[in-house]
Protein backbone atom coordinates (compact mmCIF):
# COMPACT_ATOMS: atom_id res chain seq x y z
CA UNK A 1 0.00 0.00 0.00
CA UNK A 2 1.33 3.46 -1.20
CA UNK A 3 1.22 6.09 1.70
CA UNK A 4 0.22 9.61 0.28
CA UNK A 5 1.14 12.08 2.62
CA UNK A 6 0.28 15.26 0.98
CA UNK A 7 -0.57 16.31 -2.44
CA UNK A 8 2.35 18.58 -3.35
CA UNK A 9 1.65 20.68 -6.65
CA UNK A 10 0.36 20.29 -9.68
CA UNK A 11 2.07 21.10 -13.31
CA UNK A 12 0.00 22.76 -15.85
CA UNK A 13 1.03 23.68 -19.42
CA UNK A 14 0.01 26.68 -21.25
CA UNK A 15 1.03 28.32 -24.05
CA UNK A 16 0.67 31.73 -22.95
CA UNK A 17 2.60 31.86 -19.59
CA UNK A 18 2.56 35.42 -19.23
CA UNK A 19 -1.20 34.96 -19.28
CA UNK A 20 -1.34 32.33 -16.54
CA UNK A 21 1.32 34.18 -14.63
CA UNK A 22 -1.29 36.60 -14.40
CA UNK A 23 -4.01 35.26 -13.68
CA UNK A 24 -2.27 33.02 -10.46
CA UNK A 25 -0.81 36.31 -9.35
CA UNK A 26 -3.37 39.29 -9.74
CA UNK A 27 -6.73 36.83 -9.57
CA UNK A 28 -6.04 33.62 -8.00
CA UNK A 29 -3.77 35.15 -5.71
CA UNK A 30 -0.57 33.47 -5.46
CA UNK A 31 3.21 34.13 -5.10
CA UNK A 32 5.48 33.81 -7.60
CA UNK A 33 8.18 31.77 -5.88
CA UNK A 34 10.53 31.64 -8.94
CA UNK A 35 10.78 32.22 -12.68
CA UNK A 36 12.82 29.85 -14.55
CA UNK A 37 13.17 29.55 -18.56
CA UNK A 38 10.01 28.67 -20.41
CA UNK A 39 8.11 28.10 -16.19
CA UNK A 40 6.58 30.43 -13.78
CA UNK A 41 6.68 28.57 -10.01
CA UNK A 42 4.07 29.51 -7.58
CA UNK A 43 3.84 29.84 -4.13
CA UNK A 44 0.33 29.34 -1.46
CA UNK A 45 1.56 27.94 1.52
CA UNK A 46 4.72 27.04 3.34
CA UNK A 47 5.69 24.91 0.34
CA UNK A 48 8.57 26.19 -1.69
CA UNK A 49 5.74 25.99 -4.63
CA UNK A 50 2.38 24.27 -5.15
CA UNK A 51 1.59 25.10 -8.75
CA UNK A 52 4.30 25.32 -11.98
CA UNK A 53 2.85 26.44 -15.33
CA UNK A 54 5.36 25.38 -17.80
CA UNK A 55 5.52 26.62 -21.49
CA UNK A 56 3.47 23.17 -23.20
CA UNK A 57 0.61 21.71 -24.15
CA UNK A 58 -2.12 22.77 -22.08
CA UNK A 59 -3.18 18.90 -22.19
CA UNK A 60 -0.03 18.07 -19.81
CA UNK A 61 -1.63 18.36 -16.47
CA UNK A 62 0.16 16.44 -13.78
CA UNK A 63 -0.98 16.06 -10.00
CA UNK A 64 2.34 15.19 -7.27
CA UNK A 65 2.03 13.50 -3.65
CA UNK A 66 4.36 13.31 -1.33
CA UNK A 67 5.48 9.98 0.15
CA UNK A 68 7.64 10.14 4.06
CA UNK A 69 10.35 8.10 2.67
CA UNK A 70 12.50 7.11 -0.09
CA UNK A 71 12.28 3.76 -0.44
CA UNK A 72 8.16 4.17 -0.56
CA UNK A 73 8.66 5.32 -3.95
CA UNK A 74 10.99 1.84 -4.52
CA UNK A 75 7.83 -0.03 -2.77
CA UNK A 76 5.50 2.09 -4.80
CA UNK A 77 6.94 1.72 -8.15
CA UNK A 78 7.35 -2.16 -7.85
CA UNK A 79 3.81 -2.40 -7.05
CA UNK A 80 2.54 -0.19 -10.02
CA UNK A 81 4.38 -2.20 -12.26
CA UNK A 82 3.04 -5.37 -11.35
CA UNK A 83 -0.59 -3.72 -11.74
CA UNK A 84 0.22 -2.94 -15.06
CA UNK A 85 1.06 0.61 -14.81
CA UNK A 86 4.35 1.30 -16.25
CA UNK A 87 6.79 3.60 -13.65
CA UNK A 88 9.49 5.57 -14.45
CA UNK A 89 11.70 7.42 -12.03
CA UNK A 90 12.71 10.97 -12.91
CA UNK A 91 16.10 12.30 -13.18
CA UNK A 92 18.24 13.85 -11.03
CA UNK A 93 17.49 17.07 -13.67
CA UNK A 94 13.94 16.60 -14.09
CA UNK A 95 13.51 16.38 -10.12
CA UNK A 96 15.63 19.66 -10.56
CA UNK A 97 12.59 21.27 -11.81
CA UNK A 98 10.09 20.38 -9.42
CA UNK A 99 12.86 20.98 -6.81
CA UNK A 100 12.47 17.87 -4.91
CA UNK A 101 14.83 15.13 -4.02
CA UNK A 102 13.33 12.07 -6.08
CA UNK A 103 10.74 11.05 -7.76
CA UNK A 104 8.26 8.61 -9.81
CA UNK A 105 5.69 8.84 -12.92
CA UNK A 106 2.98 7.02 -13.24
CA UNK A 107 -0.51 6.88 -14.77
CA UNK A 108 -3.86 5.90 -13.21
CA UNK A 109 -6.45 3.79 -15.04
CA UNK A 110 -7.62 7.03 -16.32
CA UNK A 111 -4.36 8.15 -17.80
CA UNK A 112 -4.20 11.15 -15.61
CA UNK A 113 -0.72 11.40 -15.22
CA UNK A 114 0.69 11.13 -11.47
CA UNK A 115 3.81 11.82 -9.22
CA UNK A 116 5.18 10.60 -6.08
CA UNK A 117 7.64 12.42 -4.42
CA UNK A 118 10.57 11.97 -1.73
CA UNK A 119 11.43 15.23 0.31
CA UNK A 120 10.15 18.12 -1.82
CA UNK A 121 11.06 21.39 -0.58
CA UNK A 122 9.46 24.00 1.81
CA UNK A 123 10.28 27.41 1.92
CA UNK A 124 11.30 29.76 4.72
CA UNK A 125 10.33 32.64 2.56
CA UNK A 126 6.19 33.36 4.32
CA UNK A 127 3.52 33.19 1.48
CA UNK A 128 2.14 36.47 1.04
CA UNK A 129 -0.03 36.86 -2.56
CA UNK A 130 0.00 40.10 -4.04
CA UNK A 131 -3.97 40.43 -4.37
CA UNK A 132 -5.29 39.41 -0.42
CA UNK A 133 -7.03 36.21 -1.33
CA UNK A 134 -7.24 34.87 2.07
CA UNK A 135 -5.19 31.81 0.80
CA UNK A 136 -4.29 29.15 3.55
CA UNK A 137 -3.14 26.70 1.40
CA UNK A 138 -3.25 24.33 -1.74
CA UNK A 139 -5.37 21.74 -0.49
CA UNK A 140 -7.07 18.98 -3.07
CA UNK A 141 -7.43 18.28 -6.81
CA UNK A 142 -10.47 17.08 -8.68
CA UNK A 143 -9.12 14.08 -10.74
CA UNK A 144 -11.48 13.37 -14.15
CA UNK A 145 -12.28 9.17 -14.27
CA UNK A 146 -13.46 7.70 -17.20
CA UNK A 147 -14.72 4.62 -14.58
CA UNK A 148 -15.38 5.79 -11.44
CA UNK A 149 -15.73 2.19 -9.87
CA UNK A 150 -11.95 1.00 -11.23
CA UNK A 151 -10.32 4.59 -10.83
CA UNK A 152 -11.98 4.79 -6.49
CA UNK A 153 -10.87 0.74 -6.52
CA UNK A 154 -6.96 2.16 -7.78
CA UNK A 155 -7.03 5.11 -5.66
CA UNK A 156 -8.55 2.82 -2.38
CA UNK A 157 -6.73 -0.24 -2.93
CA UNK A 158 -3.58 0.72 -3.99
CA UNK A 159 -2.65 3.78 -1.76
CA UNK A 160 -4.19 4.71 1.57
CA UNK A 161 -6.72 6.82 0.34
CA UNK A 162 -10.24 6.26 1.97
CA UNK A 163 -13.53 7.25 0.81
CA UNK A 164 -15.23 9.94 3.08
CA UNK A 165 -18.22 10.34 1.58
CA UNK A 166 -19.95 10.17 -2.58
CA UNK A 167 -21.68 12.13 -5.04
CA UNK A 168 -23.57 9.99 -7.05
CA UNK A 169 -20.23 7.56 -7.79
CA UNK A 170 -18.08 10.42 -7.25
CA UNK A 171 -15.86 9.97 -4.52
CA UNK A 172 -13.80 11.91 -2.14
CA UNK A 173 -10.88 10.62 -0.91
CA UNK A 174 -8.96 11.76 2.31
CA UNK A 175 -5.24 10.38 3.29
CA UNK A 176 -5.50 12.15 6.45
CA UNK A 177 -8.17 13.97 8.69
CA UNK A 178 -8.92 16.63 5.89
CA UNK A 179 -12.29 15.47 4.59
CA UNK A 180 -10.69 15.03 0.80
CA UNK A 181 -7.39 15.44 -0.73
CA UNK A 182 -8.28 13.60 -4.13
CA UNK A 183 -12.19 13.55 -5.36
CA UNK A 184 -12.79 11.92 -8.97
CA UNK A 185 -15.55 13.17 -11.16
CA UNK A 186 -17.15 11.19 -14.35
CA UNK A 187 -15.44 12.72 -17.43
CA UNK A 188 -14.53 11.25 -20.84
CA UNK A 189 -10.87 12.61 -20.84
CA UNK A 190 -8.05 12.47 -18.59
CA UNK A 191 -7.15 15.71 -16.94
CA UNK A 192 -7.50 17.35 -13.88
CA UNK A 193 -10.92 18.52 -13.07
CA UNK A 194 -10.64 21.56 -10.38
CA UNK A 195 -7.61 22.19 -8.24
CA UNK A 196 -8.72 23.82 -4.38
CA UNK A 197 -7.34 26.27 -2.60
CA UNK A 198 -8.20 26.86 0.87
CA UNK A 199 -8.89 30.42 1.88
CA UNK A 200 -9.57 31.63 5.45
CA UNK A 201 -12.84 32.40 5.70
CA UNK A 202 -16.53 33.06 4.07
CA UNK A 203 -15.57 36.72 3.87
CA UNK A 204 -13.00 35.79 1.73
CA UNK A 205 -15.06 33.74 -0.39
CA UNK A 206 -17.91 36.45 -1.25
CA UNK A 207 -15.06 39.16 -1.82
CA UNK A 208 -13.11 36.79 -4.44
CA UNK A 209 -16.35 36.58 -5.99
CA UNK A 210 -16.95 40.13 -6.10
CA UNK A 211 -13.45 41.05 -7.43
CA UNK A 212 -13.43 38.32 -9.73
CA UNK A 213 -16.63 39.00 -11.00
CA UNK A 214 -15.39 42.52 -11.55
CA UNK A 215 -12.39 41.76 -13.99
CA UNK A 216 -14.89 39.33 -16.46
CA UNK A 217 -13.16 36.19 -15.02
CA UNK A 218 -15.84 32.86 -15.76
CA UNK A 219 -17.97 32.16 -12.64
CA UNK A 220 -18.67 28.33 -12.73
CA UNK A 221 -20.47 27.10 -9.56
CA UNK A 222 -21.17 29.30 -6.53
CA UNK A 223 -20.74 30.92 -4.15
CA UNK A 224 -22.25 27.91 -1.93
CA UNK A 225 -21.73 25.33 0.66
CA UNK A 226 -20.99 21.81 -0.10
CA UNK A 227 -22.89 19.52 2.07
CA UNK A 228 -20.51 16.92 2.31
CA UNK A 229 -17.13 18.78 3.52
CA UNK A 230 -19.32 21.46 4.77
CA UNK A 231 -16.85 23.90 3.03
CA UNK A 232 -18.29 27.40 1.55
CA UNK A 233 -17.21 27.55 -1.77
CA UNK A 234 -16.43 29.43 -5.44
CA UNK A 235 -15.84 28.09 -8.21
CA UNK A 236 -13.81 30.06 -11.51
CA UNK A 237 -12.18 29.48 -14.80
CA UNK A 238 -8.87 30.07 -15.31
CA UNK A 239 -6.25 29.86 -18.06
CA UNK A 240 -6.84 27.00 -20.84
CA UNK A 241 -10.38 26.06 -19.28
CA UNK A 242 -8.97 25.13 -15.96
CA UNK A 243 -11.53 25.29 -12.99
CA UNK A 244 -10.28 26.87 -9.81
CA UNK A 245 -12.04 26.47 -6.54
CA UNK A 246 -11.48 28.30 -3.38
CA UNK A 247 -12.97 26.76 -0.30
CA UNK A 248 -13.23 27.65 3.44
CA UNK A 249 -14.07 25.55 6.44
CA UNK A 250 -14.04 21.55 4.98
CA UNK A 251 -14.70 19.15 7.53
CA UNK A 252 -11.65 17.52 9.61
CA UNK A 253 -12.29 13.52 10.22
CA UNK A 254 -10.96 13.27 13.62
CA UNK A 255 -12.57 10.02 14.73
CA UNK A 256 -11.84 7.90 11.75
CA UNK A 257 -13.90 5.07 13.72
CA UNK A 258 -16.63 7.37 13.94
CA UNK A 259 -16.98 8.33 10.50
CA UNK A 260 -19.25 6.60 7.77
CA UNK A 261 -18.99 7.44 4.49
CA UNK A 262 -22.28 9.15 3.41
CA UNK A 263 -23.86 9.03 -0.32
CA UNK A 264 -25.44 12.02 -1.67
CA UNK A 265 -27.27 13.05 -4.90
CA UNK A 266 -25.30 13.17 -7.67
CA UNK A 267 -27.86 16.53 -8.86
CA UNK A 268 -26.95 20.44 -7.41
CA UNK A 269 -28.12 19.67 -4.03
CA UNK A 270 -25.76 17.21 -3.49
CA UNK A 271 -23.18 19.80 -4.39
CA UNK A 272 -24.34 23.04 -2.43
CA UNK A 273 -26.67 23.11 0.07
CA UNK A 274 -27.60 27.00 -1.28
CA UNK A 275 -29.32 25.83 -4.34
CA UNK A 276 -26.54 27.12 -6.58
CA UNK A 277 -26.01 25.42 -9.62
CA UNK A 278 -22.63 24.29 -11.46
CA UNK A 279 -21.86 25.40 -14.45
CA UNK A 280 -19.38 22.85 -14.46
CA UNK A 281 -19.57 19.33 -17.00
CA UNK A 282 -18.21 16.74 -14.45
CA UNK A 283 -20.42 18.20 -11.98
CA UNK A 284 -23.52 17.85 -14.33
CA UNK A 285 -25.02 14.37 -15.75
O1 LIG B 1 -15.74 20.13 -0.58
C1 LIG B 1 -16.54 19.27 -1.01
O2 LIG B 1 -17.21 18.56 -0.26
C2 LIG B 1 -16.70 19.10 -2.48
C3 LIG B 1 -17.81 18.45 -3.01
C4 LIG B 1 -17.99 18.34 -4.38
C5 LIG B 1 -17.06 18.87 -5.26
C6 LIG B 1 -15.92 19.50 -4.75
O3 LIG B 1 -15.00 20.07 -5.57
C7 LIG B 1 -15.74 19.63 -3.37
O4 LIG B 1 -14.63 20.25 -2.94
FE1 LIG C 1 -13.31 20.68 -4.61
Amino acid sequence: MIKLADVSYVRLGTRDLEGATHFATEYLGLDVAERAKGSVYFKSDEREHTLCYFEGDPGDQVVCFEVEEQFHLDEAAAQLESLGHPVRRGTASEAALRKVHDFIAFRDPTGNPIELTWRPAYSGRRYHGARDAGITGFSHVGLCSSDLARDEAFWTKVTNAQVSDRIGDAPLLRIDEVHHTIALFPSVKPGIQHINHQVETGDDIMRSHQFLKDRQVRMVFGPGRHPTSSAKFLYFEGPDGMVFEYSSGVREIADELLWRERQFMFEPKGFCKWGAKPNIAEFNK
